[in-house]
């Protein structure tokens, strides 16, 4: 049989009967996808009520354990979470030529496109996604989808709102579990000044087609979202897993309507390393596709500059990061990846 070479469109992965060597991963044990045969039972992250009485406070025991979490009782309707989801299908069903008319320019965030952080890893993943970070989605659902145009921007613009309002309570929920507000967070006051928004979010529409290997192909390697925090709706089809160190990879098995939560490297640096940005990725499937909506709610713009909360550190310190601006850290990220944490850690931290 001829080798499928690597000049595969991303596209059209779903109809590929054969994995090309450019999609294929060599797996070690620990990357499997079964947990380590030290761990007995079957835990994953908890799902929350945000109507709970004790809700503050079990928002802070998951981010402090896991990272990650998943919220019932959000507020969102199913009808959005169905809109947005179809709207991704009609997306990424399109052939491959009228999916590229929305490509991501060379520089851009926005558009269509392989993950961004492919280039740090040798092999393809096995996935496509539509990123949404600014206005100009509007022009290329314009070309795309000529007649739909109104009502699929209506969608986005209410998907963003909602999520950015869900976004902002759960941020005043799990501060409370730290004993401080929004309003200790000194770039938070400087931005509302300066009348310019706290932070801005950026939506990631995924699709991972059905896959002829999928035990040796990888839908999203592992990552740390950069963000403050993620919230994600994932289709009826399991593959996000999340990494715990005593339990090796866990599945986010999807439930219908509720939502999981990612907290960010950004809130890793807020909370002084309190809670740990959760590393994450997603495997992907023989018989069905899947769909994933990532909200991602990123910092503040311009020259200002994020640090540990100060009265999260209290009055000794140590502060464990160095302050930075949200786009010299998306910066950092972009070169060092993995390692965007340690190369803002202080070395000594005295206070
Ligand atoms: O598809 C998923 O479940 C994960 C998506 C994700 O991690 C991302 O978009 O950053
Ligand atoms: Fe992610």
């Amino acid at each position: 049989m001829p080798s499928i070479t690597e000049d595969v469109s991303i596209g059209n992965l779903g109809s590929l009967q054969t994995l090309p060597d450019s999609f294929t991963w060599n797996f070690t044990a620990a990357d499997s996808l079964l947990p380590p045969s030290s761990a007995t039972v079957k835990e994953s992250i908890p799902v929350i009520n945000l109507s709970d009485p004790d809700v503050t406070t079990l928002l802070g025991n998951a981010c402090k354990t896991w990272g990650a979490f998943q919220i019932a009782n959000h507020g969102i309707s199913q009808s959005l979470l169905d809109d947005v989801e179809s709207l991704s299908k009609t997306f990424f069903d399109m052939p491959s030529e009228r999916k590229l008319e929305a490509a991501s320019s060379h520089k851009g965030v926005s558009g269509y496109g392989e993950p961004r952080i492919s280039p740090f890893f040798e092999k393809k993943m096995w996935s496509e996604g539509l990123t949404i970070a600014d206005g100009s989605y509007r022009n290329q659902f314009l070309t795309i989808w000529p007649r739909d145009y109104t009502k699929y921007c209506g969608i986005i613009e209410e998907y963003k709102g909602e999520m950015e309002n869900l976004a902002s309570r759960l941020l005043s929920c799990i501060l409370g579990s730290l004993g401080v507000t929004v309003d200790d967070i000194e770039w938070a006051q400087k931005t509302e000044k300066s009348g310019s928004k706290m932070s801005r979010g950026v939506i990631r529409l995924n699709h991972y087609p059905v896959c002829p290997e999928p035990e040796r192909a990888m839908g999203l390697a592992a990552h740390t979202d950069s963000c403050l925090l993620t919230i994600l709706h994932q289709s009826n089809m399991g593959g996000l897993q999340v990494f715990k160190e005593e339990s090796g990879w866990v599945t986010v098995e999807p439930i219908p309507g509720v939502l999981v939560v990612n907290i960010g490297d950004l809130f890793h640096i807020l909370s002084n390393g309190k809670f740990p940005s959760v590393v994450h990725r997603a495997r992907v499937n023989q018989t069905k596709s899947r769909i994933s909506i990532a909200y991602l709610w990123g910092g503040p713009a311009g020259d200002v500059k994020i640090s540990p909360i100060s009265k999260i550190v209290g009055p000794v310190g140590p502060y464990l990061y160095r302050p930075v601006t949200w786009s010299e850290y998306l910066r950092i990220k972009f070169e060092v990846f993995d390692k965007a944490l340690d190369a803002i850690r202080v070395v000594n931290p005295t206070n």
